[in-house]
């Protein structure tokens, strides 16, 4: 008998509402589809795969039982989304995902009313979801109506201090919320800390959830194949103490661990909380990051992140370059003072590859500190090893050093502590978009009394940062680099302590100086070769230091050109803008200098290449031109203005 090939059902689901109408067997296999068609995608786009290969099922699932966009299904972090984005209405776009004028990589709410709550950073979830169904009771006005709450955080995004925040406030106001807790045993890196050998606990020796529920009292909660084993279980559990879970303690109803992978368990499990559920629940699940894809599930990081890539082996596809990433520049030379100082400390809020202190952590383990997904955390406890005579490097994306702001303030600033800030991923990053934007910590760190403020040029000049922030010892200091390749600039055998507050010369010349700060130099650079060909030769300096200034340097900048141009990767509220205060002050501007500060535009600047972004920022060499001509009112021969 020959058997006909199935139409996929895929092909079938227009919205959610379509799962609606599939018996529980071809929501099994639309799962198998989804996840095939989540591999094909990212083969062609890149992104993050290994995520959002662990939830098929439980996208499914969720958007079968409950009533999106009705219902807000809110994922954390949001890199696992991109099943459920195929689900509601963007398949057709899918390819398009992370690039210029596509889908983002994140949930949007801009971009779909099937997401509720943007995110990107980790350990949102819960509390947007709290506030939504305080929202709903408390009669707030939706496009969408009101309907439940869900949260989808994963066991890494669990270890940060928010999500514990909003698990208290949840289990005190006690509504009706669901939380669903995705551990899959894997944040980035293998995930450190006291939580995550907690979760281990809670399933190993398998006390499967109708022991949990006997136990508590709770079997009616549970869906009836369930009911039956509960009741043996409670038989068996006589006499054994069965303590509340952390999450029981903290007033949730607790379901689970169960299988996040077998839909006869995630679909009744999920039928009846949405039956029955009163106040906060949260259903625990155990699933595979990178799941039903072998080159995902068996890299270490369960195919986080991955280029483009082929389907068939798994093999990425990826540009050469010969340059050393910022990263690694970073990172080696770190390792090379720490072998001459047993002072130095490294530490990393769940990124020890991003940052590269897997390199520091492989070398000298007793000295590097992976603390989780708890930036504020790092950042005091960095503030506490200073204090105890350590001398800490805290090894932070820009973006999410916003989280620990406070910390910066009170506990390192305010104090006067030497904790070394090494600031990753510094201006516009590219495929993650604006919320991976290191924007803001020029602006947010400049502003603070007693600390110093460093950008590299190139990986050369990170080097001598990084033996500056050895060197320095009064008082906090920062230095910041970008994603990626450098520029492939010869290298220093070692680093040297720069002079605190001292910039340096690049290029004499007349008319006109270009104050750089940061790797935009190298745009500069490009500019300056635009404007020699126009007969204008701009002088050129790296002002290294945003605070303390070089003020002597800028002084004389200003005094000897007519115009003044600062560039830099930083929103307002930066370098620019403490060089202004300074002209100002010396009442420079009284004498007719002409001063203009290329900063990142005031607006949130979509996902792109890197050049793209920089482009729409304005931040290129030919916008640095095109300024240059303009502020010294020299028409450009082809220019778009009037
Ligand atoms: C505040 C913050 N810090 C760091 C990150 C980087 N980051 C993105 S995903 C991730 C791991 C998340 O692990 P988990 O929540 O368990 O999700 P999984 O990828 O395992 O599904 C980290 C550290 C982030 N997004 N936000
Ligand atoms: C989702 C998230 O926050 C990280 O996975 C991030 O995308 C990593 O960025 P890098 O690739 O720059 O390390
Ligand atoms: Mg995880």
């Amino acid at each position: 008998m020959s058997t006909r090939p199935e139409t996929p059902l895929l092909d079938q689901v227009n919205s959610p509402a379509d799962l609606k109408r599939m018996s529980d067997a071809e929501l099994g296999r639309l799962a198998d589809e989804l996840r095939a068609d989540t591999i094909a995608t990212v083969s062609e786009t890149g992104g993050h795969l290994g995520a959002g290969l662990g939830v098929v099922e439980l996208t499914v699932a969720l958007h079968a039982v409950f009533d999106a966009p009705r219902d807000k299904i809110i994922w954390d972090v949001s890199h696992q989304c991109y099943p459920h984005k195929i689900l509601t209405g963007r398949r057709d776009r899918m390819r398009t995902l992370r690039q210029k004028d596509g889908l983002s990589g994140f949930t949007k709410r801009s971009e779909s009313p099937y997401d509720p709550f943007g995110a990107a950073h980790s350990s949102t979830s819960i509390s947007a979801a709290l506030g939504f169904a305080v929202a709903r009771d408390l009669g707030g006005a939706s496009d969408t109506g009101h309907g439940d709450a869900i949260a989808v955080i994963g066991d890494g995004a669990m270890s940060a201090g928010m999500a514990f925040e909003a698990l208290n406030h949840a289990g005190h106001l006690k509504k009706r919320m669901i939380v669903i807790l995705n551990d899959n045993e894997m944040s980035i890196a293998p995930p450190v800390g006291a939580l995550s050998s907690y979760l281990s606990r809670l399933y190993a020796g398998a006390p499967f959830q109708e022991f949990k529920a006997a136990a508590k009292g709770a079997v009616s909660l549970l869906p009836p194949p369930f009911q039956e084993g509960a009741r043996r279980a409670k038989d068996m559990l006589k006499g054994m103490t069965v303590g509340g879970t952390l999450f029981e303690e903290l007033g949730f109803s607790y379901i689970g661990p169960i299988d996040g992978h077998d839909m006869d368990q995630l679909l009744p499990v999920l039928r009846t909380v949405q039956a029955r559920a009163t106040g906060p629940t949260l259903i625990h699940i155990i699933t595979k990051k990178g799941k039903g894809y072998a080159p995902a599930e068996s890299r270490r990081d369960g195919g986080h992140a991955t280029a483009k890539f082929d389907v068939a082996t798994g093999e990425q596809k990826k540009a050469p370059s010969n340059a050393p990433s910022y990263t690694r520049v970073f990172a080696e030379a770190l390792l090379d003072h720490a072998g001459q100082d047993d002072k130095i400390c490294a530490i990393t809020a769940a990124m020890p590859d991003g940052t590269g202190l897997d390199l520091f952590d492989k070398r000298y383990p007793s000295r590097c500190f992976d603390v989780g997904i708890a930036e504020q955390h790092a950042v005091t406890f960095a503030a506490g090893l200073a204090a105890g005579g350590m001398k800490p490097f805290c090894a932070l994306y820009s973006t999410f050093l916003q989280r620990g702001y406070d910390q910066v303030v009170h506990d390192v600033a305010i104090q006067r502590l030497p904790v070394r800030f090494a600031i990753d991923r510094a201006g516009l990053v590219g495929a993650d978009g604006p919320t991976h934007a290191g924007a803001f910590d020029v602006a947010y760190l400049a502003n603070l009394p007693g600390f110093t403020v460093m950008a590299a040029a190139d990986e050369a000049e990170l080097k001598h940062m990084v033996a500056t922030a050895v060197a320095h010892d009064d008082g906090p200091i920062a230095f910041r680099y970008p994603r990626g390749e450098g520029e492939g600039v010869e290298m220093p055998a070692r680093g040297e302590p720069l002079e605190i507050g001292k910039g340096r010369m690049i290029q004499q010349g007349g008319r006109v100086a270009l104050l750089s700060f940061g790797t935009r130099l190298g745009e500069v650079m490009k500019a300056s070769e635009g404007l020699r060909a126009r007969g204008i030769t701009p002088t050129v300096a790296d002002a290294r230091f945003a605070k303390p200034l070089d003020e002597a340097l800028i002084l004389d900048l200003a005094a000897n050109h007519e115009a003044l141009i600062t560039i830099e990767e930083g929103a307002i509220g930066g370098f620019g803008s403490h060089v202004a205060q300074l002209l100002a002050e010396h009442g420079v501007f009284d004498h007719g200098l002409k001063f203009r500060s290329m900063v990142l535009p005031d607006i949130f600047i979509d996902q792109a290449s890197p050049a793209d972004m920089y482009a729409t920022a304005g931040l290129n060499a030919a916008d640095i031109e095109a300024r240059v001509l303009d502020t010294l009112g020299i028409a450009r021969i082809g220019s778009q203005r009037a």
